[in-house]
């Protein structure tokens, strides 16, 4: 590695593991420390500038598409870099934690892409951290066994799935990894190790080291994105332009940037996908003191709701103009071992992914294998035999801001049943990340990091607006704590209940819950340890 500058001091201060040593070499940390040389001030930048919008936004100034980037807009000529190879054809893209399991699962898969998620589906334990960098580590050497479906598609030990990573978002810190006494951006440790150990290797088996960026807030944020990318190749001498990352649109700030974003990224980018569930987030977290924001159960704010149509529109056409793929959402539904239900999921999921094909997607995401064909049969039946749809350029489309925010339609109060599950959502997820767990299934839905934000601040615009009083959402949560605690008598109730008033009906809204449980229990202080 030709680094030359004097090392930072890393120090790991994380537990010890099972083949930690491998990942952690000094070399790779040296690789690390050079990002955060490089970037850490420029990440706190971003996170002032976010909380500077947030405010400004509270305060009643209008979010619209930004006059100083028109010119970017305006211009038809450019375009982001060809589709790179394993990622022209993206029809079903599976996401999942780096875990030994879903990584073993979801490369056997037949999905052409592999979202290997640190991020929404990953409690960032330093365990998890670390054994999914091995697990990507192993997976690049082909040292996972799969199983026999992906021998028997491809030959024995040939894995065809696209690897896309998915770092953690600017907002967290990895606070077992220090340098110079401070601890180091999550974003740049996820993506730095990856990178350093898996770049080469994924180039040298035909494909390239790709990304999948989250919780972007402006075009800002991605130019940061793509000078991590500049350095990062630079420094291991890898060419530029190997790298590809797909945005997440699942901001609403994001939404008003989309060919900004893609401008910053064009020589990296590889897309845009729309996070339909931190999108519901970001919008109440941004507006939910706002009446005309008041928004109803959570199921009842569809893909077809106008607003989020008006996002999707706009993502389609804003890609295929610009030579990039658009990737759908994710369905919240799981297989079922009962078969009249499984098949009702089965339907649920096939026509929202026939709708996101019809609309102009060229792909889309599932929750768990058994998914995979129900999503490629719905792209199948409109892409055929090509690879994408990018020739539909979606001209008609016309997106307004007004469109975008307009959620008037489908505003009203919630129903008693909407209040208690997501405070049953939000109990049980949380209880699940604390114990290392990034995913769980509750009633028959995926529920995330996203989901369970979800669920927390839809409680707080609830009683924000009164339309629940306090005294009802603390019954809700007892119950469900008692439930939870006849359940798993472990489970550190008193936190839950904490973390839970803190981040749902404290009067002032956190951004982010996992910042604030991860500073108190997964961090290197946890309290009461
Ligand atoms: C909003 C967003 O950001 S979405 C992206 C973030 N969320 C996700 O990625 C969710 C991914 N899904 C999951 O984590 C899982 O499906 C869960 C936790 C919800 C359910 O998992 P399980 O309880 O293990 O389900 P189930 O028992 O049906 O799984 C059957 C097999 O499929 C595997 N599997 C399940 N989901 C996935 C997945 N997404 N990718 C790969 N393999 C998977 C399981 O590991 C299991 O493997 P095994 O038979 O070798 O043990
Ligand atoms: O990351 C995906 C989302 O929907 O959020
Ligand atoms: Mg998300």
């Amino acid at each position: 590695m030709p680094i030359s500058a004097p090392p930072r001091s890393a120090q790991v201060l994380g537990p010890p593991g099972h083949r930690h040593e491998e990942i952690l070499t000094p070399e790779a940390l040296e690789f690390v420390g050079r990002l955060v040389d490089a970037f850490a001030g420029r990440r706190l930048e971003i996170l002032k500038e976010r909380a500077r919008v947030a405010a400004r936004l509270a305060s009643g100034s209008p979010l619209d598409f930004s006059v100083a980037t028109s010119r970017i807009r305006a211009d038809g000529t450019w375009r982001v870099a060809p589709p790179a190879p394993g990622l022209t054809d993206r029809r079903v893209e599976i996401a999942g934690p780096p875990d030994r399991r879903t990584t073993a699962r979801a490369l056997g898969s037949a999905a052409q892409v592999w979202v290997a998620d640190f991020e929404d589906a990953t409690s960032p334990t330093w365990d998890n951290i670390v054994g999914g960098q091995l697990n990507l580590l192993d997976a690049a050497e082909r040292a996972i066994d799969l199983g026999t479906p992906d021998d028997e598609r491809h030959g024995p030990g040939e894995h065809r799935t696209t690897v896309v990573v998915r770092p953690r978002g600017w907002h967290l810190t990895e606070d077992h990894l220090e340098f110079d006494g401070r601890p180091a951006p999550a974003s740049l440790v996820d993506f730095g190790l990856y990178f350093f150990h898996c770049a080469q290797r994924r180039i040298d088996a035909g494909h390239g080291p790709y990304f999948c960026l989250p919780k972007l807030e402006n075009r800002g944020e991605a130019r940061l994105w793509n000078d991590v990318f500049l350095l990062a190749q630079d420094l291991l001498g890898i060419p530029r332009g190997s790298v590809r990352a797909t945005v997440l649109i699942e901001t609403v700030t994001a939404a008003f940037q989309m060919e900004e974003i893609l401008y910053e990224l064009r020589e990296h980018s590889s897309g845009l996908t729309a996070g339909r569930w931190d999108y519901l987030f970001s919008l109440i977290k941004t507006f939910g003191h706002r009446t005309d924001f008041l928004l109803p159960d959570r199921d009842r704010v569809t893909m077809t709701a106008p607003f989020m149509r008006a996002c999707t529109d706009l993502l389609v056409r804003t890609c295929h103009r610009r030579g990039a793929h658009a990737i759908g959402s994710m369905a919240a539904q799981l297989p079922s071992t009962d078969t009249g239900v499984a098949e009702a999921v089965r339907a649920t999921v096939r026509r929202d992914k026939e709708r996101e094909a019809e609309e102009g997607f060229d792909g889309s995401w599932v929750a768990h294998p058994e998914l995979v064909p129900v999503c490629r049969e719905a792209f199948d039946a409109r892409l055929g035999t090509r690879p994408h749809q990018l020739e539909r350029t979606r001209g008609d489309v016309e997106v307004t801001a007004d469109q975008l925010l307009s959620v008037r339609r489908i505003a009203g109060p919630p129903t008693t049943e909407g209040i208690r599950t997501d405070v049953a959502v939000a109990v049980r997820y949380f209880a699940a990340w604390l114990r290392g767990q990034g995913t769980i299934e509750h009633a028959g839905s995926i529920e995330d990091t996203s989901t369970a934000e979800i669920a927390r601040v839809q409680i707080w615009q609830w009683l924000r607006h009164r339309v629940v009083t306090r005294a009802a959402v603390e019954d809700l949560l007892t119950a469900e704590l008692d439930a939870l605690g006849a359940e798993f008598p472990w489970a550190p109730l008193d936190d839950i209940r904490a973390l839970f008033e803190r981040t749902a009906m404290a009067r002032e809204l956190p951004a982010f819950f996992t910042t604030d449980a991860y500073g108190r229990r997964l961090g290197r202080h946890p309290e009461g340890q």
